[in-house]
């Protein structure tokens, strides 16, 4: 099968969380089945280039409309660890994608539908036709909804989109100008509740809601998020619109790249182990403390590893660390914020724990120690309000770090307590919680510690037995395979 997926991220090369891993991961997967991917994503102008190989021109000239007139293109290639990306880069005075940053301007979503009309112009006008369109978050939405309404008229009419969300907070919401500025001028049609206007806001369009309505299926990241989306106030709005659209609507289980991500092979880290060599493992708990100057004693560290957004429990993460430092553990965290007060917020904690030899925050986006991180703590902490996978929890498992997590989403899919689970005891792998307070994170977190001290050859086994657990993107890579076949055009 010929397979594009069409995103805003693709790790390394530009990676701001968890998408730009799955959108790697997953092309990898699909690659070692069998079929050709290709990968389109902007040329930002402050990707890595020095994770990209072989950056060529593809196409010089790529003319994409846009409003009246039309935004000259030039398409690049080049490959980003085995896979085949291709680079959209626009000269116009907008400057859509140098910036220094990937998110967070007033024209977001003007920035992300001229990538998605740009990437199918591209498609059209080179020739390419993919029996699947793979796209990704509200970034995207619209390219199932200009596919449908536009291309297929031009000659793209057997190409199919599998659409997939993996965070139903950001829905790409604005004004109707959108709809002109990429064609779909017949406003009316588009405008209304069946197809893009959203349900709540109506002046507002909704992107990711295009997205759903036009799909040939869409999922999001995990079976239990899935029915959170469409039950519950975690779909955002979007409830009655995934229930109209339940047929062609489900949750895959993310996956997580072997290659990357495996204490092993792992080239980021000092010493590397396995399930047969754990005590390796010591050595990088003792390599993280000499880099980030904790103090040397007999304690476990907890880390947190991800964005500092408010989906991730911010206030929790801010009571852990504390709570940790109570209980004579040590902890770390390593994280980042687009939202200015929370950067200041951790900023000033990081000012006021400063001397303290048990604790260290890095206040960044850093993949290489975040390898170390994953390979010197004892247990990495996800208290988050609402988690569509997660993939930091499947990450420590590989790596040993017991995770303690709010039963959610993903986290509930892949977490399975160690005292009240009901599986049996070789397939527990952590520590769960409910509620989202002080109490409900503490009761976890006591019990983990507790048994650290008390119990090290049960925690120890808890370590293993999350070792074992495979988390591969085989199992999703046969899920997608199963809906690109369902839907695909035969
Ligand atoms: N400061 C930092 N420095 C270095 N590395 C950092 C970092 N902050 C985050 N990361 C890395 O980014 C990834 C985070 O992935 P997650 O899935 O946990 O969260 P995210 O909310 O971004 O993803 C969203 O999309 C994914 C993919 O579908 C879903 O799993 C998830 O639930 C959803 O919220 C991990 O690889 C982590 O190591």
């Amino acid at each position: 099968m010929y397979i594009v997926q069409i995103a805003p991220e693709c790790a390394p090369v530009a990676k701001v969380g968890g998408l730009g891993d799955v959108v790697f991961g997953l092309s990898r997967e699909l690659e070692i089945r069998g079929n050709e991917v290709h990968i389109i994503l902007p040329k930002y102008d402050c990707m890595r280039y020095d994770q990209i190989w072989g950056l060529q021109v593809s196409m010089r000239d790529l003319w994409v409309p846009w409003y009246n007139g039309a935004v000259h293109c030039t398409v690049w290639f080049g490959f980003v660890h085995g896979r085949k990306c291709f680079f959209i880069e626009p000269h116009s005075q907008d400057n859509f994608f140098n910036r220094a940053h990937y998110y967070g301007f007033p024209d977001d979503v003007s920035r992300f539908a001229f990538f998605s009309k740009a990437a199918l112009e591209f498609l059209l006008k080179d020739n390419r036709r993919p029996d699947i369109i793979h796209c990704h978050d509200w970034q995207t939405g619209l390219v199932p909804v200009l596919l449908y309404e536009q291309y297929a008229q031009a000659g793209m009419h057997w190409q199919r989109v599998c659409y997939t969300i993996h965070n139903f907070k950001h829905q790409g919401l604005t004004g109707e100008y959108v709809l002109w500025a990429v064609g779909l001028t017949n406003i009316g049609n588009y405008f209304n509740f069946d197809r893009l206007r959203d349900n709540f806001n109506p002046t507002a369009v909704n992107l990711m809601k295009g997205g759903i309505v036009y799909a040939n299926f869409t999922t999001t990241v995990s079976p239990t998020h899935a029915d959170e989306a469409r039950f519950t106030d975690q779909g955002y709005g979007l409830n009655h619109a995934l229930d109209v659209h339940k047929g062609k609507f489900g949750g895959v289980l993310n996956g997580i790249d072997y290659d990357v991500w495996n204490p092993e092979v792992d080239p980021h880290i000092p010493s590397r182990y396995g399930l047969d060599s754990l005590d390796q493992k010591y050595a990088n708990k003792e390599a993280l403390r000499d880099r980030l100057l904790l103090r040397k004693e007999f304690k476990p560290i907890i880390a947190y590893v991800g964005r500092l957004d408010s989906q991730k429990g911010v206030h929790l993460i801010h009571h852990a660390i504390f709570y940790a430092l109570r209980n004579n553990a040590q902890f770390v965290l390593l994280g980042s914020s687009p939202e200015s007060h929370t950067n200041q917020h951790f900023w000033n904690l990081k000012r006021h724990l400063n001397d303290n030899p048990d604790c260290h925050l890095e206040l960044a986006f850093d993949e290489d120690l975040s390898h170390l991180i994953y390979a010197g703590a004892d247990m990495i902490i996800m208290p988050s309000l609402f988690e569509p996978c997660g993939l930091t929890q499947m990450i420590a498992l590989k790596y040993g770090a017991v995770p303690i997590v709010r039963s959610i989403g993903g986290l509930k899919d892949t977490v399975f307590d160690k005292d009240y689970d009901g599986k049996p005891w070789e397939e527990r792998n952590g520590f769960v919680f409910y509620n989202a307070d002080h109490a409900g994170l503490e009761s976890a977190m006591y019990r983990a510690i507790n048994l650290w001290f008390a119990y090290p050859d049960d925690f120890r086994q808890l370590m293993v037995h999350g070792m074992k657990y495979d988390y591969s993107w085989c199992r999703p890579g046969q899920d997608y395979m199963n809906i690109y076949e369902h839907i695909r055009c035969k």
